[in-house]
């Protein structure tokens, strides 16, 4: 159920499932209208009078079917829609069967009822919602009465989870077969309300025929790569992570991710820390190793001759020279040997190449296995200016975009973390929690994602399972969440997902 399908692909699910039978596309639409009359009288018992929105298309349709079922019921029901059905539509067969009075949308008052049922638009939306239908969104949104919206809060773009024009906020969603992307980003997931994914008969295996490449982050997708202990383990083996620190006053960030790469699993942990810097992360350090490392080639010998296996450089490194000459020389297996496998840059290691990205583009893929960029907003917009500036494109389609350009795992962070891959898997996380957004909780998921890497994890399961893990360190610990509780809430997260 982690697949997520766009209005396209869902188009698809539908034709596929119609032609291979039992079900027409009309016994569907009965389906869907039936999940949603189910979901009305169990959360709604005791509505009072209930407006039933139809628009147009086949969303219109399954709100004539709700209608019927309702006053089968015994609700006060009363529909209104805008245009009729179009001639040929299973939406004009729904209507057919309805047999109560159908009236104008001009003629809604939000103030005459207790509950809406949205099925103005669904999938189909195509054009920002106006005049009429807009004035009435924003009465209903600002009576505060609730909305059940069928597949999607009108409004909501199904594939980007933009609001075009206006959209409703709904209470509860119901929609079929499997969430849409619209569902996951924002702002539409806040629109959204509850969400509930109801079966209507459409058959899992029109799923092989549509191969969906976008998933809701769930750990389904990479528990089955998550590194397990054998008893001849020894700490080597469980991957050897380097963390480069800043200078004397920049020295924190480094160690949180340092921390959170040793608590997520890595055998061994090294800051590598410029000599003016040593004693300062000396007095922090305990189990953490520390080397002192003046030049490019001082780090990329130890990375070598220390068989480190992935390192993070960026948070607090400032330094932006430095890092343009590191990065090439980190990327470069001749140089940091066989056994380095990943990279993670953030924060300063991406704003270093803000002026020249192709530096880091060229220098990526060529050599080293898996290089993991973590940019929150500001950093892809300076990272990816054309990408990140395209009003057509959603977050997930930047993602993916970012990651063909610079051939490397994207974590584009936010309330809806995007994970991409340049193969074209893309995962949304819905998992976290607005406490992240405290200063160092970036550092620490770097860490993460290189404690991943280095334990083997491949870079899209390293980085979708640390942006889940990562959040779910935060919801479990909760309110006063600073960034040095997350690495502790780890060993209970791993419980948790019952790898101990
Ligand atoms: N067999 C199927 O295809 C099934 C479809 N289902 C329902 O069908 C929906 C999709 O149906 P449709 O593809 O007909 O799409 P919609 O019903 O979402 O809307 C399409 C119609 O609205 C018009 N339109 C789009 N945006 C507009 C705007 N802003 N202002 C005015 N008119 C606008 C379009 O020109 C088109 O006529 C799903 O969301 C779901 O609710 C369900 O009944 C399950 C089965
Ligand atoms: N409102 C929010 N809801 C959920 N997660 C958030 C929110 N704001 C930020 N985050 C998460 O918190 C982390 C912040 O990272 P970042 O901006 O790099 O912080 P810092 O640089 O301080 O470490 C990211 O994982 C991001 O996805
Ligand atoms: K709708």
């Amino acid at each position: 159920m982690h697949e997520l399908l766009t209005p396209m692909e869902m188009g698809e699910a539908d034709r596929l499932a119609i032609a291979a039978g039992p079900c027409d596309g009309y016994a569907l639409m009965r389906n869907a209208g039936a999940v949603i009359a189910q979901a009305v009288l169990s959360r709604f018992p005791d509505a009072g009078r209930i407006a039933i929105l139809c628009g147009p298309g086949n969303n219109g349709g399954d709100g004539y079917v709700v209608a019927k079922l309702l006053e089968e019921a015994g609700l006060d029901v009363a529909c209104f829609r805008n245009h009729a059905p179009r001639e040929g539509s299973d939406a004009l067969l729904a209507a057919a069967d309805y047999h109560g009075p159908v009236h104008l949308l001009d003629n809604f008052t939000p103030g005459d009822f207790e509950l809406v049922i949205d099925a103005l638009y669904g999938a189909g939306l195509s054009r920002p919602i106006d005049g009429i239908e807009r004035l009435i969104v924003e009465a209903v949104n600002a009576s505060g009465m609730p909305v059940v919206a069928v597949d999607l809060p009108s409004g909501v773009s199904g594939a980007s989870g933009a609001v075009l024009g206006a959209a409703f906020e709904a209470m509860l969603t119901v929609t079929f077969f499997r969430k849409k992307p619209g569902h996951v980003l924002q702002p539409g997931r806040d629109r959204c309300g509850e969400i509930v994914v109801a079966d209507i008969g459409i058959r899992e295996n029109v799923l092989d025929a549509i191969t969906p490449q976008c998933f809701e982050n769930t750990p389904y997708l990479w528990l089955r790569a998550f590194p397990t202990l054998s008893n001849d383990t020894h700490k080597y083996r469980r991957g050897h992570v380097a963390v480069f620190s800043g200078g004397p006053t920049a020295t924190g960030a480094a160690r949180l991710s340092a921390r959170a790469a040793a608590r997520i699993g890595a055998g061994a942990v090294t800051v590598l820390s410029p000599p003016d810097a040593l004693l300062v992360n000396a007095a922090h350090l305990t189990s953490i190793m520390l080397r002192k490392t003046e030049s490019v080639a001082d780090a990329v010998d130890f990375i070598r001759d220390r068989k480190v296996f992935s390192a993070v450089l960026g948070p607090g490194f400032g330094d932006a020279a430095r890092i343009c000459a590191l990065v090439p020389a980190l990327l470069d297996r001749h140089q940091t040997g066989e056994a380095f496998k990943g990279l993670v840059l953030d924060a300063d290691a991406l704003t270093a190449f803000e002026d020249n990205p192709h530096m880091l583009f060229d220098a990526a893929g060529k050599h080293v296995d898996a290089l993991v960029l973590t940019p929150h907003e500001g950093e892809f917009q300076r990272l990816f200016g054309s990408i990140g500036v395209d009003p057509t494109l959603s977050k997930l389609e930047k993602a993916r975009a970012a990651a063909r350009r610079a051939n490397a795992v994207i974590i584009y962070k936010g309330p809806d973390t995007v994970i991409a891959a340049p193969d074209g898997r893309v995962a949304i996380n819905t998992n976290a929690t607005p406490l992240l957004a405290t200063a160092g909780s970036g550092d620490v998921l770097a860490g993460m994602v290189a404690g991943m890497l280095a334990q083997g994890m491949p870079a899209f399961e390293a980085a979708t399972a640390a942006v889940w893990l990562h959040a779910d360190a935060a919801k479990r610990f909760g309110p006063g969440l600073i960034a040095e509780d997350l690495p502790e809430m780890l060993p209970e997260v791993l419980v948790g997902l019952g790898l101990n």
